[in-house]
């Protein structure tokens, strides 16, 4: 897979960002948001339906990029978590049969 590393950079600019917020960051946006955890999983759970209605109506492209957002939010959940995406893939190479 060609762009796998894209999520690695992805998670590195999460951390780079929850570590040191900036203001005009959006990840940072969400990470010091007054609702706190509740922030990123609100976003996870409307990305999530929102990925479900795109896939069920058949609309390709639309799958595609709410498929990149739900992804990405999910990122922002497990690090707002103070969760290491190291251990979620760790647990999934543990289930390879
Ligand atoms: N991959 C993304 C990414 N995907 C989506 N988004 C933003 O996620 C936001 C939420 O999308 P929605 O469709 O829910 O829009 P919305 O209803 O306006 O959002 P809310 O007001 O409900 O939060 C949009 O503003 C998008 O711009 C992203 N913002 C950032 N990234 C990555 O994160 C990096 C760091 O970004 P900054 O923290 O902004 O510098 C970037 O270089 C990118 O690689």
């Amino acid at each position: 897979m060609k762009n796998l590393e894209v999520l690695e950079e992805l998670w590195a600019v999460i951390n780079e960002r929850a570590e040191h917020p900036s203001p005009d960051s959006y990840v940072s946006s969400i990470l010091t948001h007054r609702k706190g955890i509740d922030k990123p999983l609100e976003k996870v759970g409307e990305e999530a339906t929102e990925f479900i209605l795109a896939v069920k109506n058949g609309e390709n492209d639309r799958t595609i990029e709410e498929g990149a957002d739900l992804l990405f939010h999910f990122f922002l959940a497990l690090r707002a978590a103070e969760i290491d995406i190291e251990d979620v893939l760790g647990e999934l190479a543990a289930r390879r049969k």
